[in-house]
C-alpha cells in the first residue's frame, strides 16, 4: 500500500484526479505501523478540524533546511499558540488595513509595468509583486536586495520537481560542492543577515518583525536563531502561495472571455480598488473560484495523533497521520457541478462551509495569511485588468506544476498583454 505514497509524491496531481472520484473520499497511503490517510469528505475533515487538540503537526524534511527546526510552520501546542497569537492579528483587521495604501502602489505599479509590454512571464512576475507585499508587511520598505536572495534561495530548490528531488534526496557531506552544499552556504549567510537586521519599531504601520523581536508575552524573547527561522518561514510561506494564485487567476481569465469581459466591466463601473471584497463581488468570485479548481496548496498540514483514540467513526492508534486533500475536496462533483470547469458563479452570492472550500486549510492551522492573501489576489487583478488586455493561454500552458509542497503553473507560462480596448 505504500505504493500509494510514492504515487502521490512522483505522480502528485495525476495520482489525486485518480483517487478523487473514489467513493470513500479518502485513500490510505501507508498502513500500520504508522498509518497515513489523506481525506476529503466534508464531515471527516470537519472532525479532523475540531479534534486537532490531539494532534500535532510533523517537520516536513523538504522544508525544515531551509524554514529551520523553531519555525512557527512545525511549532505545537503552547509555542504554536503563543505564534498565532502575535503573529494572526497583524494579517487581520484594522491592522492589515493599514497595510492598503503600500499594497495598492504596489499592484498600481506591477500593472504599469505589464502596460510598457508585450507579454510578460506570469509565475515570476507574479512572484515579485508578492514578495514586495511580504516584504513590506514584515520587514518595512528598503530591503528588496534581502528579498530576493530569500527568493533566490527558494528557487534554487523548489524551481523545478528535478531541483527539489536533488535537493530532498542528495545530500552529501558540505565540503563536497553540490546543490546541497551551495543552498547551506547561502542560507547560511542569508540567516545571519536576517539575525543582525533591525526593522523600524514603527514606520506608519507596525512591521511584524520588530513585534516578533520585541520580546513582548506570550512569545517572549527570541534569540538570533528563532528570530531567523521565522522571517524565512513567513517570508516563504507569505509569498510563494500568493504567487501561484495569481498567476493561476490571470492564467483562467485569460482564457476565459465571458468572464474576464464581465470582470472589466465590474471594474470600469466602480472607483474601488478590490482592497473590499463587497465593493467588486465578481472580482472576489473570480479568485475564490481560481483558489478551487487549481489550490496553490493541494494538500493541508499532516495531522499526527499524539495519543490512540476514536475519529470518523473508527479506532485509530497514536502516530496515525490523516492529512486534508484540498485537491480532491474542491473537486467533488456533487458539490461542484462539472468541478474541472472555470465558473466564479458558484462563489456569487453564496458562502461554502470551511470543511467544503478549503483553500487554506482549516482549524488551529488554518493559514494565517488568509486575508491578507484574498486582499492582495483582488488588488493586483483588478489593477492588471485596468490596465491591459490579455491574450489567450496557449492549450499546454495550464499544465500545473509541482513546487515543493504547493502547486503552480508552468514557470514559462507566459501570456501577451496589448492596450485595453
Ligand atoms: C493564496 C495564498 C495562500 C494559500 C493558498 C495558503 C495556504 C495555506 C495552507 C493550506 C496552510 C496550511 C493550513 C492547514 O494545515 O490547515 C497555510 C498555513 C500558513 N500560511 Fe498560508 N496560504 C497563502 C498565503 C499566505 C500568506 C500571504 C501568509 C502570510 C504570512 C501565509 C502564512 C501562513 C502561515 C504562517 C501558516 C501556518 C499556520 C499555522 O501553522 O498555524 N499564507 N497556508
Amino acid at each position: 500500500m505504500a505504493i500509494d505514497r510514492l504515487r502521490l509524491s512522483f505522480q502528485g496531481l495525476s495520482f489525486l484526479d485518480a483517487v478523487a472520484a473514489r467513493p470513500e473520499r479518502s485513500v490510505r497511503l501507508t498502513r500500520a505501523p504508522a498509518p497515513h490517510l489523506l481525506l476529503w469528505a466534508a464531515d471527516d475533515l470537519a472532525e479532523v478540524f475540531r479534534s486537532e487538540r490531539d494532534m500535532c503537526l510533523e517537520q516536513s524534511d523538504t522544508l525544515r533546511p531551509l524554514v529551520g527546526s523553531t519555525s512557527l510552520l512545525f511549532a505545537n501546542g503552547p509555542r504554536h499558540d503563543a505564534y498565532r497569537q502575535v503573529i494572526g492579528p497583524a494579517l487581520r483587521g484594522k491592522r492589515l488595513t493599514c497595510h492598503i495604501p503600500a499594497i495598492r502602489t504596489i499592484a498600481e505599479q506591477a500593472g504599469d509595468e505589464l502596460a510598457m509590454r508585450r507579454s510578460f512571464v506570469v509565475p515570476e512576475w507574479a512572484r515579485r509583486v508578492t514578495l514586495r507585499v511580504i516584504g513590506h508587511i514584515l520587514l518595512g520598505d528598503g530591503n528588496s536586495a534581502l528579498l530576493t536572495r530569500v527568493d533566490t534561495l527558494v528557487e534554487q530548490i523548489l524551481g523545478t520537481p528535478w531541483r527539489t528531488l536533488r535537493y530532498r534526496y542528495l545530500r552529501p557531506p558540505a565540503p563536497v560542492p553540490s546543490l546541497w552544499s551551495a543552498f547551506l552556504r547561502d542560507r547560511d549567510m542569508l540567516r545571519e543577515e536576517l539575525k543582525s537586521l533591525r526593522p523600524p519599531l514603527a514606520s506608519g504601520c507596525p512591521v511584524l518583525a520588530a513585534e516578533l523581536a520585541s520580546g513582548k508575552p506570550p512569545l517572549g524573547p527570541l534569540d538570533g536563531d528563532e528570530l531567523a527561522d521565522q522571517l524565512i518561514s513567513l517570508i516563504f510561506a507569505g509569498h510563494e502561495t500568493t504567487a501561484s494564485a495569481i498567476a493561476w487567476t490571470l492564467y483562467w481569465l485569460a482564457g476565459h472571455d465571458r468572464v474576464r469581459g464581465d470582470l472589466k466591466a465590474e471594474l470600469a463601473a466602480s472607483p474601488a480598488d478590490g482592497s473590499s471584497a463587497a465593493d467588486l463581488p465578481l472580482l472576489d468570485a473570480v479568485c475564490r473560484e481560481s483558489l478551487r479548481i487549481t489550490p496553490p496548496a493541494t494538500l493541508a498540514g499532516n495531522r499526527t495523533l499524539t495519543t490512540d483514540g476514536e475519529l470518523l467513526g473508527r479506532p485509530w492508534a497514536r502516530g496515525t497521520t490523516l492529512t486534508p486533500c484540498v485537491y480532491a475536496a474542491h473537486r467533488q462533483p456533487d458539490l461542484y457541478p462539472r468541478p474541472e470547469r472555470f465558473d466564479p458563479g458558484r462563489f456569487l452570492g453564496r458562502k461554502w462551509p470551511g470543511q467544503q472550500y478549503l483553500p487554506f486549510g482549516g482549524g488551529t492551522r488554518r493559514c494565517l495569511g488568509a486575508d491578507l492573501a484574498m486582499l492582495e489576489m483582488r488588488m493586483v487583478i483588478a489593477a492588471v485588468l485596468r490596465r491591459v488586455e490579455l491574450g489567450r493561454p496557449g492549450p499546454r500552458d495550464g499544465i500545473p506544476r509541482r513546487r515543493g509542497p504547493a502547486m503552480g503553473p508552468p514557470p514559462t507560462l507566459t501570456l501577451a498583454v496589448g492596450p485595453c480596448p
